[in-house]
Parts: C-alpha cells; sequence; structure tokens
C-alpha cells in the first residue's frame, strides 16, 4: 500500500450481516465514508428469509428474538417492528435410556428442571453485569474450564436427568454438550435475570413479524454506505497510516479503518498481513462448537402440535410443527452435526425423524447448510471451554487498524442477531473516536 495516496473511504467493512450492516449504518450516520463488501449477492449473512420450495417464506438462518436482546428490542422498536408469537405445542417426544417418551408440556418440564436448574446455579454470581463480561469473575473462569458433560456428571444427578438435560443443551449449543462451555449456560442464564426457562423462551418463543429480512432492511435504510455485493475479500494489509483490502478479482480498497465481521470459523480465509496475533489465530483454529444444522421438512397430513427432543447421539436433537400448509404440516428440526445429516436426502431426514414418530411421513425438506459453506462455516457461535476466558478478550482487542466485530465476538448475547448488533455497534463507536481524534 502507497501510504502518501488519499484512501478510497475511511471505513471498510468486510460482510454484510447484521454487524457489518450495522457498523455501516451507524458510521455513515456519523458523518464517515464507508465501503461494505459482501461475498454473498445479499446482505443478512447467516440470517435469511426467503421464499421456499415447502410452500412458503422460511428463515434459513438466524430466527428468534426475544425483548431480553437489548440491541435487538432498540432496533424492534426504532423501526415499529412487532414480535410473532412461534405455535404452541399440545405434547412433547423424547429420547431417554435408549426409549421414546411421550408426555404433556407439563409433564415433560417438571423432569427437566432438575438438570437444568442445577447446571444453572451461581449463573448470576458468575456473571453479574453479563454485558460487561470483562473483567471476568473467578468463578466464570472456573466454570470455562469444564464443558456442560463434566459439570453435569459432576452433580449427583440421575442418568435419565443427566440425559434430559444435555439434549436440551445439544440444541442450545447446535453441537455436543461435551464440546461447549459450562460458561456459556451461566452466561445465558445470566442474561436472563438468572431464570434458565428465560433461556429456552428466548431460543424459541418469537420471531420478527415478516421476517428477519425487515429488520435488516429497517437497519440497512438508515445507512449511506456504499455496499458491494459478490465481492469477496482474500487479504487485508495494515500499515501505520491505513489499510488496504485486496478482493478475489485483485481489486484494492484502502481506507483509515477497517472492520472485519467474518464468523470466527472462517476468519483464517482471510489473508492478513502483519499475520494476526498467535491468540486470534489460535482461536480462529480451534473454532467454536455449533456446527450443526437447521431444517425445514414438509410432513404429510395435519399434525397435532408437538416438540420432540433427542440427545446428540441422534442425527436430530428438535424437531417440532411450525406451520400448517394446505393439508400438510412444516416441521422444523436442528441436528448437532452437519457432517451426519445430508439435509438434501429427503430419505435420511425422514429417518431422523421416525426415531420418535415413525408415523410421520416427510414429502420434502429445505435448508442452507450453513457449517459445509465457506461463507460461514459455523451456525450461530457457541463456545468451547477456555474460549471466554482465553480468547474472547483478544479477539476483541484491535490489530493496529483492523477490529474484528461480529456475533462471534460479542460481550452479552454472542451467537444472537442481538450479538452482532451490539458488536457491530461498538466497533463503529470506537472508530468513530478515533477518526475525531486524527482529524
Ligand atoms: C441456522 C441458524 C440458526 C440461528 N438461529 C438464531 C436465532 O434463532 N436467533 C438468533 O438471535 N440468532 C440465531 N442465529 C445466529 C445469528 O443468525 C448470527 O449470530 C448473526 O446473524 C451473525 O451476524 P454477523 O454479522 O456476526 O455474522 P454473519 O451473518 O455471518 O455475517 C458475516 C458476513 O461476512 C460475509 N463474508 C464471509 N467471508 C467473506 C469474505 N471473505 N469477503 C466478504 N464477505 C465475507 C458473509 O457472507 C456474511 O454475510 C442462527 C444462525 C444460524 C446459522
Amino acid at each position: 500500500m502507497n501510504d502518501t495516496h488519499t484512501p478510497d473511504t475511511d471505513v471498510v467493512i468486510v460482510g454484510g450481516g447484521f454487524a457489518g450492516v450495522v457498523a455501516a449504518r451507524d458510521l455513515s450516520r456519523a458523518g464517515a465514508d464507508v465501503i461494505l463488501l459482501e461475498a454473498r449477492d445479499r446482505l443478512g449473512g447467516r440470517t435469511w428469509y426467503r421464499d421456499s420450495h415447502l410452500g412458503r417464506p422460511l428463515e434459513l438462518g438466524g430466527t428468534f428474538v426475544h425483548w431480553l436482546q437489548p440491541h435487538l428490542w432498540s432496533e424492534m422498536v426504532a423501526h415499529g417492528l412487532e414480535l410473532e408469537p412461534s405455535p404452541g405445542v399440545d405434547e412433547v417426544y423424547w429420547i431417554g435410556d435408549g426409549e421414546v417418551h411421550r408426555s404433556s408440556v407439563e409433564e415433560y418440564s417438571e423432569l427437566v428442571v432438575p438438570g437444568m436448574a442445577a447446571l444453572a446455579e451461581g449463573a448470576q454470581t458468575a456473571f453479574p453485569v453479563p454485558h460487561q463480561l470483562f473483567p471476568l469473575t473467578p468463578e466464570a473462569v472456573a466454570a470455562d474450564r469444564l464443558s456442560i458433560t463434566d459439570r453435569l456428571e459432576a452433580l449427583g444427578l440421575t442418568p435419565s436427568q443427566v440425559e434430559l438435560a444435555r439434549s436440551r443443551w445439544a440444541l442450545s449449543f447446535n453441537g455436543s454438550p461435551e464440546e461447549g462451555s459450562w460458561a456459556q449456560a451461566l452466561r445465558l442464564t445470566a442474561l436472563c435475570g438468572g431464570d434458565w426457562r428465560m433461556v429456552s423462551e428466548a431460543n424459541r418463543a418469537y420471531t420478527v413479524k415478516g421476517g428477519t429480512g425487515r429488520l435488516l432492511e429497517a437497519v440497512h435504510r438508515g445507512s449511506t454506505a456504499t455496499v458491494r455485493l459478490s465481492t469477496t475479500v482474500t487479504a487485508v494489509h495494515t500499515s501505520e497510516h491505513g489499510v488496504e483490502v485486496v478482493t478475489s478479482d485483485g481489486e484494492r480498497v484502502t481506507a483509515l479503518h477497517a472492520i472485519v465481521t467474518l464468523p470466527l470459523d472462517v476468519l483464517s480465509s482471510i489473508d492478513f498481513h502483519p499475520s494476526l496475533s498467535p491468540g486470534k489465530r489460535d482461536a480462529a483454529q480451534r473454532g467454536q462448537v455449533s456446527n450443526g444444522v437447521k431444517l425445514w421438512m414438509r410432513a404429510r397430513g395435519r399434525i397435532k402440535p408437538f416438540i420432540a427432543f433427542a440427545p446428540d447421539d441422534h442425527p436430530l436433537t428438535m424437531v417440532g410443527t411450525e406451520y400448517e400448509l394446505d393439508d400438510d404440516t412444516i416441521l422444523l428440526g436442528f441436528g448437532p452435526h452437519s457432517a451426519q445429516l445430508d439435509v438434501t436426502d429427503v430419505d435420511a431426514v425422514q429417518e431422523a425423524v421416525h426415531r420418535w414418530r415413525p408415523d410421520i411421513e416427510i414429502t420434502d425438506v429445505d435448508a442452507h447448510d450453513w457449517t459445509a459453506d465457506p461463507l460461514s462455516g459455523e451456525t450461530w457461535a457457541m463456545p468451547r471451554p477456555g474460549h471466554l476466558s482465553t480468547e474472547l478478550e483478544e479477539l476483541q482487542r484491535p490489530e493496529g487498524r483492523v477490529r474484528l466485530a461480529g456475533s462471534d465476538y460479542a460481550n452479552g448475547w454472542a451467537g444472537y442477531i442481538d450479538g452482532a448488533l451490539e458488536s457491530g455497534r461498538r466497533a463503529a463507536r470506537q472508530i468513530l473516536g478515533e477518526l475525531k481524534e486524527n482529524h
């Protein structure tokens, strides 16, 4: 990069998910010149509300939102958006002790209490102000040494209680509870005022009326940034004076500052010069836990509303009824390991659903495999043991003129849309401060 040239823009943003879009809006509204480069042919990243061949528009990525998520809720209010309650269920199926069980919602809820409550104990001591994560308390550091499974096994619970809690956390982590940090379970509970039941509610109870696309459009509407779609960044060069971003077409964009919003699992797909710190590289190498799948299924006939849970040694950890369509039913499902379920294979998906419900006939499936997608490499970021106490603060530390932002790097609702908004807004504010200082 030639340091004597006037840069093309004040800030270049790599990635147009919620973090990139909100950062572009905040910066451009405050008068900064911004160019946003997005590899896909659309904005929204890991949220994607689109028409489906199943017969209605569906959310392929991030979906559920809650008023407990402050950055999200503030945008909902600012743009006059409303929540849509998720449909209720009449019965619960679950797999435990190798057998399928069926009960009322109330009976099932009572059964999960011992494991879920014991695991969540101490959440507010470990994370007294969860949105101000650092410095971590000694309790949070200690909890971050253990996996969810380590902790469940130390609690003196019965094997069935452990299995029930494991299957719920496999769903929350979209991966194996062996690989997920216990501290994350405490952090989420603390974000919900210490009530673990509210974590389940935040994960499922409401969506954005009209789809997450409406929220994205609303956030983006306030932006005057230049957006370039279908533009993949391959390298970021930083000097004392500025940043030069190189695209796969060989184009170069120069700026005073850069915000890079790539998910942790694909951060290494960009060549940084100088390289990122060893701490950041190691964290990117280790990645995070959520390498599962989300899928939509069309099932023949009207099905009584139900939800089903299974431990993470099953291809799906959750299936539930979501919509009625003509005379059919649309089901939503999540699996913990994308490599173990081909979401384009209707027979394989039907076999997975038959673990609980051999009476259901799946006629079609729709999904996007975010884990296999080279622009995401993961679903929603959930940390491994050690991430919060040894990696996150380092990931948040700027590398000269380059900052990482995105849901994976948030303090509060990391892994959620709210975390993307939080992290994008923080990066924008920090850069605005630096731009002002240098003028
Ligand atoms: C299946 C699934 C279900 C989810 N469910 C929920 C939910 O119910 N509720 C909730 O709150 N959250 C949920 N999430 C998580 C939520 O969607 C994400 O945390 C959030 O959208 C991430 O936003 P982001 O901007 O940090 O990252 P992203 O949305 O991943 O944005 C990063 C952007 O960078 C782009 N990019 C990558 N590499 C390059 C490159 N080299 N050059 C240029 N651009 C590049 C990507 O295309 C992408 O657009 C879910 C996610 C998934 C995948």
